[in-house]
Order: structure tokens, then C-alpha cells, then sequence
């Protein structure tokens, strides 16, 4: 995909929200103060987290058995009415998964000065700060990031690899290893669930593209009055999402009209399904929309890993999925073409699935 420039456009002062933290704690810019129409109130309390379907990898890796057989049901049955599983004894390390998030907190805790030598400029998401910020009068995620993609090394910006902490660099490239073995294989298996061979996705995606983005969500004094991460549903195919541990509740899921919050389990990771099952699905699967809170007393950080097909293929609803009571939902559609579009807007709920969507009369 070439690389968009937005240079363009203004955006306008972007707090970095750590330093207003650390200046001021009692001032919220309005320009983080969101009005209620953005906010409903989640009508469920924090206390009724919701339950998350939880897929054991290991059952799944075992030959073809009933075992196996049941744990694919349950994928299934979480993919088709979630959009969202946790998956335990996924098989990758917890030495790294500490060692990432020990690393990644270590950057996010540098001083300012440092991290602004990696800036995240308007359209490239990657870098350091606020990514999909394209005008003045946007409100602004009460987050800092840090994004990179990792895969293809083609698309990497080297300038943009951190010297400190020492062996972050070094350690991400680990984990890209690691979490896209994980991807491709939970693909596989969520192929299997459909009823399809479970080389279908990685013949579809090619040499798949994968992002990893670390949120560093700091204490909000008014977190009534600020959104931590903006509802959207992710670009990805699929999305592995770990939470720091010791983090307060922060990821909301929305379903039926409802923001309900979860926590993941501390020895799972999260997997999310992005824009381009639900294409492929023809709908089937759901992209889920998701959001985070911030937390008036406590931090919170997530690395999230974004496994997505090549800028190159194309990608639309399988034959499998559209037939005289489905009838097709999407375009087909150039991925990178789909990608300048995701990349190039702010979060903006479900409507990133409109690029691909074809409107009928009566689609609402
Ligand atoms: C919520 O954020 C995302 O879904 C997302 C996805 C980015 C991507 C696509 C839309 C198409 C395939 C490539 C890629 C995974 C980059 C956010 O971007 C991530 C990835 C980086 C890098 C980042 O800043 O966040
Ligand atoms: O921090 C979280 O829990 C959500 C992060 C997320 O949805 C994202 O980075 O796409
Ligand atoms: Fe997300």
C-alpha cells in the first residue's frame, strides 16, 4: 500500500495525555470532553462484566478427536455470536508476553523529549501519539500509542524502531513471530468452523499484513467526561489483544445496544474479529465494535497485534455464504484500497465496513 501522506490537513494541538496527567491533573481540554450523544452510559455496571467464551488452543491442536471437534464448535458458536473469544494455553510464551509488556510500559514511561523522536504523523499510523486524528475540531482519545507495522518488512518504517528501551526492538520482532503463528492457526481452525478447508485464508490473504499497537490509557480524573479509545470495529481480519496486567476495567464490547464491559483473562489472550471476516462471511461474522474507558485511579495498557490480509488481494463475500436468504452484502474489493480508507479516517464505529458495503433499498 503506498504509504498515504495526509500532510495536508490540520489537525490541530494534540495533548500528549501523559503530560497533561503529569502538569495538571484536574484539567481536561475540551477537546477531550466528549458530549453525551458520544457517550451513552453503558447500562450494565462494571460489576456484570460480561462472560467470554474461552476457546482452549491445546484441545484444538490435538489430532482430529471429538475434543478437537468440541472446541471448534465452541469457536464457532463464539465467532457467530460474539464476534469475540479469549484463547488459554495459546502456546506463546508468558516470559515474552511479560517481557513485551514490561518493555512497552518501560517506552511509554520515557521521557516526552524520547518519544517524540518516533512522531505518528496524520494518515501514517505508525509511530508515536494519537493515530487517526484528521481535523482540528476532532475529539480526541484520552490514549497514547505506539504503533508499527511489522509484516511485510517492506512496509516498516525503521526510523520509527525504538533504540530504547533496550531489547524493545528486539523483543517485538519476537513477538510478531510468535502472535502471527497464533493468528494463522486460530484462522485455520475459525476456516474449519465454517465448514471450509483450513487453508481458505491463508490462500485468500497472501503474505497476510500485521500491525501491533500498544494504548497506554492513563488516570482521568473526569473519566465520565473522556472516551480512552473511540468505538470502531478493527481493520483486521482478526485481532489479538493482551491487557497489562494489574488493569482496571477498560474494554467495552457492544451488543444490543449495550456497552458491556469485559476483562480477558490474565492467562488468555483476547481475539476480536475484524472488518474483513465479516466481508469474507458475507456477514455470517460479525466484526464486533468495541471501545475503552478510562479509569479515574488507575493505568491501563494493551498491545494489540492486527492480522490483516495483503494490500494485495482481493477480498469479498465467499460463495459459500450468499444465497437466496443472504444475499451478498459486500463488493469485491482491492485490500489495500479498503486499507488507505480505514487508515486514512478517524475511528468512526462500524462505517468502515461501508467502503465495501453495497446499499440495497432497504439497508438501514
Ligand atoms: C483499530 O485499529 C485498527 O484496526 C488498525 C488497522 C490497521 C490496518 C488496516 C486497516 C489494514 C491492514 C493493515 C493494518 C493492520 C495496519 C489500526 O492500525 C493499527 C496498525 C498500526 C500500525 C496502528 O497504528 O494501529
Ligand atoms: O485497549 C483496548 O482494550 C482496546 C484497544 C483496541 O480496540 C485497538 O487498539 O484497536
Ligand atoms: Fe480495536
Amino acid at each position: 500500500m503506498a504509504k498515504v501522506l495526509v500532510s495536508n490537513i490540520k489537525v490541530g494541538h494534540i495533548d500528549d495525555v501523559q503530560e497533561l496527567r503529569k502538569t495538571n491533573p484536574k484539567n481536561i481540554p475540551q477537546r477531550f470532553v466528549r458530549d453525551d450523544t458520544e457517550k451513552s452510559q453503558p447500562i450494565t455496571s462494571a460489576t456484570t462484566l460480561l462472560d467470554i467464551p474461552t476457546v482452549d488452543f491445546s484441545k484444538l491442536l490435538k489430532g482430529i478427536t471429538q475434543e478437537r471437534h468440541q472446541e471448534i464448535l465452541k469457536l464457532s458458536a463464539a465467532c457467530e455470536e460474539w464476534g469475540f473469544f479469549q484463547v488459554k494455553n495459546h502456546g506463546i510464551s508468558q516470559k515474552l508476553l511479560d517481557s513485551i509488556e514490561e518493555l512497552s510500559k518501560d517506552f511509554f514511561m520515557l521521557p516526552s523529549e524520547e518519544k517524540k523522536k518516533y512522531p505518528m504523523i496524520p494518515g501514517i499510523v505508525q509511530g508515536y501519539g494519537q493515530a487517526f486524528v484528521f481535523s482540528e475540531n476532532q475529539k480526541l482519545d484520552w490514549c497514547n500509542m505506539f504503533a508499527l507495522v511489522t509484516v511485510p518488512p517492506s512496509e516498516r518504517l525503521p526510523h520509527l524502531w525504538p533504540n530504547r528501551p533496550e531489547g524493545f526492538s528486539e523483543t517485538l520482532e519476537e513477538h510478531t513471530i510468535e502472535v502471527r503463528k497464533l493468528c494463522q492457526k486460530l484462522l485455520e481452525f475459525i476456516a474449519l468452523g465454517l465448514g471450509l478447508k483450513e487453508e481458505t485464508f491463508s490462500e485468500m490473504f497472501g503474505e497476510a499484513v500485521q500491525g501491533v499497537r500498544m494504548n497506554y490509557y492513563p488516570p482521568c480524573s473526569r473519566p465520565d467526561l473522556v472516551m480512552g479509545l473511540s468505538p470502531h470495529s478493527d481493520g483486521s481480519a482478526i485481532t489479538v489483544l493482551q491487557e497489562a496486567k494489574g488493569s482496571p476495567v477498560g474494554l467495552e464490547i457492544l451488543k444490543n445496544s449495550t456497552w458491556f464491559p469485559v476483562q480477558p483473562d490474565p492467562n488468555a489472550l483476547f481475539i476480536n474479529l475484524g472488518d474483513t471476516l465479516e466481508v469474507v462471511t458475507n456477514g455470517k461474522y460479525k466484526s464486533v465494535e468495541h471501545r475503552a474507558v478510562a479509569n479515574e485511579e488507575k493505568d491501563r495498557m494493551s498491545i494489540v497485534t492486527f492480522y490483516a490480509p495483503s494490500y494485495e488481494v482481493e477480498i469479498g463475500p465467499m460463495p459459500e455464504f450468499v444465497d437466496e436468504n443472504n444475499p451478498i452484502k459486500f463488493k469485491r474489493y482491492n485490500h489495500g484500497e479498503y486499507a488507505v480508507d480505514y487508515l486514512t479516517n478517524k475511528l468512526r464505529g462500524k462505517k468502515s465496513l461501508d467502503f465495501g458495503r453495497i446499499q440495497t433499498q432497504n439497508s438501514n
